[in-house]
């Protein structure tokens, strides 16, 4: 987990910070005790639709109030703090923009709402940072939505904040798009501002960030390195369905396998319980061949993130 230690007198303040946040909505708890802490680089903020990313990230902005605990950014409250406001940046999910209006008048409005001393080099500057200047002049409703995505950003990021918080960046966004935004937000990381940007998607973390928090049913599942992540995610039980040349003859190799914590024979072929992935893979083409059993199919049976997500729920 992402903590500041308190034994090194160089360790870097967090500039989010989380302590023991709750937010509930009537009786629906959409965020439960989470605590955390993150630094200038990109960090993904990962989870299933419905975890508490968008309610995190609104807390984080100061839109809404923690109903428990504190959320602070460069060590103030966000709640009722507009000082705050001047340090962070938000790209909401709901793609709204004015269509009537050209990418530079869309920038230029930020700029003048955060009643910055020097409007036009403020919006310049982050058009540039988004690589939209051939296209300022335009009208928004003439974008693509990575154009129009990137408009976004620009308008967030116009008074240069430390922090940038992106609700689901790259949804709808054709894969060339993607990789833009991608390079987008590491450069940002590397230029030592604090982003986070929310995804359900493990993949698209993976490629962006080292750093994953990673959210299930408003409570704070993993945190830390994206590969330690990964491992805690294929090290679990696994359930797959296998079709061979001699189901029978297969089930009986199997079960003499430390790896095989159960398997059923049916109609269909086999459902082998195995306890994790890369032990279980590696070991059943051997098997196979030793019983001179030709494999046909194996699929895992319960690879959906939902799956995924619950088990780290549950450890
Ligand atoms: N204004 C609200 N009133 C009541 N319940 C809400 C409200 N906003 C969110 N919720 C509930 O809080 C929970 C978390 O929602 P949230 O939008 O933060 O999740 P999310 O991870 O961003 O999901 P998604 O990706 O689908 O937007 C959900 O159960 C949601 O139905």
């Amino acid at each position: 987990m992402s903590t500041v230690t308190a034994d090194s007198a160089t360790a870097v303040a967090p500039a989010v910070d989380l302590r023991g946040v709750s937010r509930w909505y009537g009786n629906v708890v959409a965020v439960n005790d989470v605590t955390m802490a993150l630094t200038a680089g990109v960090t993904g903020l990962l989870g299933p639709n419905g975890a508490g990313k968008t309610t995190l990230l609104h807390m984080m902005a100061g839109f809404l109030a923690p109903s428990r605990g504190e959320v602070l950014v460069g060590g103030a409250p966000t709640w009722r703090n507009p000082s705050v406001y001047r340090q962070l940046g938000l790209v909401s999910e709901r793609e709204a923009v004015h269509g009537f209006l050209t990418g530079w008048e869309f920038v230029l409005a930020s700029a003048k709402l955060h009643r910055l001393p020097q409007p036009e080099a403020a919006a310049r500057r982050a058009i540039d940072l988004v690589e939209l200047a051939d296209a300022q002049d335009r009208r928004i409703s003439t974008y693509s939505k990575g154009m129009r995505q990137r408009t976004r950003v620009a308008a967030a990021l116009v008074h240069d904040p430390q922090v940038l918080l992106l609700d689901e960046p790259f949804n709808g966004m054709d894969p060339r798009q993607r990789m833009h935004m991608m390079e987008l937000l590491h450069g940002m990381g590397e230029a030592g501002r604090t982003v986070l940007f929310s995804s359900h998607i493990l993949e698209e973390v993976e490629q962006v960030s080292g750093t994953v928090q990673v959210i299930v049913a408003g409570r704070l599942a993993a945190s830390g390195d994206y590969r330690h992540i990964r491992r805690l995610m294929t090290n679990r039980p696994h359930v797959f369905t296998v079709s061979s040349s001699d189901d029978r003859a297969l089930a009986v190799a199997l079960m003499g396998q430390p790896s095989v914590t159960g398997v059923e024979l049916d109609a269909g072929g086999l459902t082998v319980r195995a306890g994790d992935y890369g032990t279980f893979t590696r070991a059943l083409p051997k098997i196979a061949r030793g019983a001179g059993i030709r494999l046909r199919r194996v699929l895992p049976a319960d690879e959906s993130l939902e799956s995924v997500f619950s088990y780290l729920v549950e450890s």
